[in-house]
């Protein structure tokens, strides 16, 4: 097992990432509070994990919500499932969520967590690649709207992030992929080295390989740890791991939640990004084709499916970083080294969001 911590002061948690721990209730228990605990998971995963952190439930009066599956999902009117299921148990201050599933429950669940009697605990228990190495790490709750991804949303720190590395074994492999793009962004945005090493292991990853996927992930949550210590609320640095999504989160929305996987909008959006940072001259163009390569590798998508332009450009309009009506965006100045851009013409924009 690898532990690390996120450095909070008072609220300072431990990531714990290895095989079993779902099981090893004495683990994750020690982040539990009260008498309270809702488990929040979903009909995908909760047949195949909630009975193991359930069996770890004993003296706590606890309630499963079981929500429908999907990045539709992800929804004000959702949330309000959570709220419902808190009142019925009665839950009070010292109520604890556990968030069992992928980035999509573990967004929603302490989004609710943040809310219910205005914030209350919650423990991220990820069981996809992607929540393991990214979104159960960094207090980042939210749900989308209609008119973008994550547009209603709350910073709430979890109390602990649980990944156990054995839940991976079940994942889709099309899921499995979308999780290694955030593992690249990673490398490409602060660690050329790492950049490399992904390239060194392409096939032990592709493979599941059990001690590079290891070492990939705790690779991952230290870099995403390191960051979110520095600068929890986004003021500076941490913006540096939004590196492709103002892209992706424009295609996500645009093609409807769930046609297109987060971390295949981020891929799609890294390239588009590292694209148009070359045409400024900001970037080398082979350092764009060589992170392109490395997505490919890993079976990721590299272009952006049939959307208009023009769309596009206004669902970035409202992106969260944008200041001052300007376009606010990470671009790149090769491997290893991304940068704030705080005002990016629409014009240049619109050429790489051309289709080819
Ligand atoms: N908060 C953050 O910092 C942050 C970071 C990155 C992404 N996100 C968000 O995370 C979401 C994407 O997360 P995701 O990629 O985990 O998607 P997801 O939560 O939809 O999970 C992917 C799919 O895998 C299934 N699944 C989960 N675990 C499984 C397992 N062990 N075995 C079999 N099936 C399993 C799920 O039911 C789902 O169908 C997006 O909403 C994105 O915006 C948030
Ligand atoms: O933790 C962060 O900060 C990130 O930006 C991580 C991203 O991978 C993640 O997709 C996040 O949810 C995006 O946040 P948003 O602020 O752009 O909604
Ligand atoms: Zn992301």
């Amino acid at each position: 097992m690898i532990s690390l911590d996120v450095a909070l002061g008072e609220r300072t948690y431990p990531i714990h990432v290895g095989a079993g721990l779902l099981a090893d209730a004495n683990r994750w228990r020690t982040a539990i509070r009260g008498r309270h605990v809702l488990v929040v998971s979903n009909d995908t995963v909760a047949p195949l994990y909630l009975a193991q952190v359930e069996a770890g439930l004993g003296e706590y009066r606890h309630a499963n919500l079981v929500l429908p599956d999907g990045e539709a999902h992800k929804t004000l009117a959702t949330s309000a499932r959570v709220f419902e299921a808190l009142a019925a148990l009665g839950a009070n201050r010292d109520a604890t969520i556990l968030a069992l599933g992928g980035g999509v429950i573990g967004d929603l669940a302490g989004f609710a967590a943040a809310c219910w009697m205005r914030g209350i605990d919650f423990v991220q228990m990820p069981t996809t690649l992607l929540a393991m190495v990214d979104s159960s790490v960094g207090g980042k709750t939210g749900v989308n709207l209609p008119a973008g991804k994550n547009l209603v949303g709350a910073f709430h720190q979890p109390r602990a992030v649980i990944a156990d590395t054995t839940t991976l074994a079940t994942l889709p492999e099309r899921e499995y992929r979308a999780g290694l793009a955030e593992v690249v962004k990673y490398g490409a945005i602060g660690d050329a080295a790492f950049f490399d090493w992904l390239e060194r292991h392409v096939d032990g990853l592709d493979a599941r390989d059990e001690a590079i996927l290891a070492e990939a992930i705790a690779a991952s949550c230290r870099h995403k740890a390191g960051v979110v210590a520095r600068d929890e609320h986004e003021q500076g640095e941490r913006a540096l791991l939004n590196f492709g999504h103002t892209f992706g989160h424009a295609l996500e929305t645009a093609t409807g939640y769930g046609t297109l996987l987060h971390g295949e909008a981020v891929a799609i959006g890294m390239v588009l990004a590292a694209r148009l940072s070359a045409d400024l001259g900001r970037a080398p163009r082979e350092d764009a084709r060589r992170l392109a390569r490395l997505l490919a590798a890993f079976g990721l998508p590299t272009a952006a499916p049939p959307a208009d332009p023009g769309r596009l450009l206004s669902l970035m309009q409202l992106d969260k970083k944008n200041l001052g009506g300007r376009l606010r965006l990470i671009l790149w100045r090769g491997i290893g080294a991304a940068e704030i851009v705080p005002d990016v013409e629409a014009d240049a924009i619109r050429g790489v969001l051309a289709p080819a």
